[in-house]
């Protein structure tokens, strides 16, 4: 099995770039599905297995898809197959987002269903309410679900009952494609949101809205393909700033957008750290003495659970008791598990954590337990004594690219070595012409 081995006690310096963001490309890829004419054209796509799981979801679709250099180019206008087996469901949750593109062009989807994973049980009953409310008859057995629709999906007012990220993505890029008007309220406002509402506005759609709590969607006959440059992806921009924090280190995060991240800046300077806009920037410089906080996970623009383990790891290395809050998934705490491997000094109570700070983390073998554990317990290695190696990261490489080169390149003592201890300088060595090879 690979492993990163961190060894603790270096400060973090110099500057660092973002990438595109995962969870911003992978619906835009998916949105890709419902270009009836032309290629679609999608730059500062990021290396992760992820993308390269919803490649092959649209390529066994019968798709034409193309990735290198970061741009991935997609070509729809053939007759696809409308279905998505277990096999990348079960890879990648976000494979559910196909349901809406194809049923709103060809009347019918069938895909996997995603079922639980490690964060919660994630269900997809919103996603469905919104396409039969279109006019979509659902069926969910053996293990798929299948929706299909005589003629074109209607527009429809639909409340969601919480604003689920994926349910505000699948029902728009069905309603772009349905006959007359769909108002969604209760929506999600992620920035990823509004970066999809951006990109089949250019593939022809016609919404307005998105990052508010209604989007206004106007159906039209057909779309589109077009160009798209995918926003940087704030979760990464986050994990960064955490590390700089946790080392007491000086780091610019190039490429970061303070707009995307208010609620994780405004809780790192409750903590004492120093966050400065620069340029097409954020630096980051920790303090001598990180100071104890609260956070409760909220949607956007609240605090990103998707940043709620990387800030354990900093409560951790902060004086006093600070108090996590997960409201969004019901069982994202299974890295408190491995932390507390490291001597971490931390309770559940229901959904909280109370978490001890102050006290020196030891090295230690650890397990991540989902992608952003597996960032999260790597920033708890690099302030730790002694040596600390990360496992199971597959996880890892389906959100991060190259973050072990990144960190060792800002002065962290870290590798990445296979099973038979050689160095595996990152995930972007693997053969990229062989999808099969990388995609877990
Ligand atoms: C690929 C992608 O973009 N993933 C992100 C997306 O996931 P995802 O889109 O899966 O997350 P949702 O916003 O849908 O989920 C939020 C909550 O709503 C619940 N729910 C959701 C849908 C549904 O039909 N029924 C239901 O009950 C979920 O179980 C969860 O408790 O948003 C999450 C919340 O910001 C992030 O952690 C993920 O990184
Ligand atoms: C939970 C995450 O992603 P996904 O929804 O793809 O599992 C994440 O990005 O932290």
């Amino acid at each position: 099995m690979e492993k990163i081995i961190v060894r603790g006690g270096h400060r973090l310096n110099g500057a660092v770039r973002v990438e595109g963001a995962k969870n911003a490309v992978l619906p835009v890829i998916a949105a890709s599905l419902s270009a009836s004419e032309g290629k679609s054209i999608i730059r500062d796509v990021p290396v992760l297995a992820d993308v390269y799981t919803i490649n092959e979801v649209l390529r066994n679709m019968n798709a034409d898809v193309n990735f290198e250099n970061n741009i991935v180019e997609v070509d729809a206008s053939s007759k696809l197959s409308t279905e998505a087996p277990f096999e990348y469901v079960r890879k990648m949750r976000a494979s559910v987002l196909v349901l809406g593109p194809l049923l709103a062009r060809y009347g019918h989807a069938k895909v996997a269903m995603p079922g639980g994973c490690a964060i919660g049980s994630r269900p997809i009953d919103l996603h469905l309410k919104g396409f039969e409310a279109m006019g979509a008859k659902v069926h969910v057995g053996n293990g798929f679900v299948e929706a299909y629709v005589n003629g074109r999906l209607k527009g429809a007012k639909i409340y969601l009952d919480m604003p689920s990220v994926g349910a505000t993505e699948n029902i728009m890029m069905a309603a772009a494609l349905a006959e007359g008007k769909t108002v969604l309220e209760n929506c999600a406002k992620e920035p990823e949101i509004v970066d999809l509402a951006n990109y089949l506005n250019k593939m022809g759609a016609d919404i307005v809205g998105a990052g508010t709590e209604t989007i206004r969607i106007n159906g039209v006959e057909k779309l589109h393909g077009t160009e798209h440059n995918i926003i940087p992806d704030r979760i990464e921009a986050g994990t960064f700033m955490v590390a700089a924090a946790a080392t007491g280190g000086n780091v610019l995060i190039e490429n970061a957008e303070s707009e995307h991240l208010r609620s994780v800046i405004s809780k790192l300077e409750e903590m004492n750290v120093t966050v400065k806009e620069e340029g097409e920037g954020i630096r980051v410089i920790g303090p001598e003495v990180l100071k104890s906080t609260d956070i409760k996970t909220l949607p956007h623009p609240g605090f990103p659970t998707d940043m709620q383990s990387q800030m354990m790891a900093l409560m951790l290395q902060a004086q006093g008791t600070s108090m996590i809050t997960e409201t969004v998934f019901e069982n994202r705490f299974m890295h408190v598990e491995e932390f507390r491997r490291m001597n971490a000094k931390m309770k559940i109570e229901g959904r909280s954590v109370i978490i001890e700070g102050g006290s020196k983390l030891q090295g230690a073998e650890v397990a991540a337990t989902d992608l952003r554990a597996a960032a999260a317990l790597i920033v708890a290695g690099l302030n730790s004594d002694g040596y600390t190696r990360v496992t199971h990261l597959h996880h890892l490489d389906r959100g991060y690219v190259n973050l072990t080169g990144k960190l060792s390149a800002l002065g962290a003592d870290i590798e990445r070595l296979d099973e038979e201890g050689n160095a595996v300088e990152s995930f972007v060595q693997v053969d990229l012409t062989n999808d099969e090879a990388v995609a877990k």
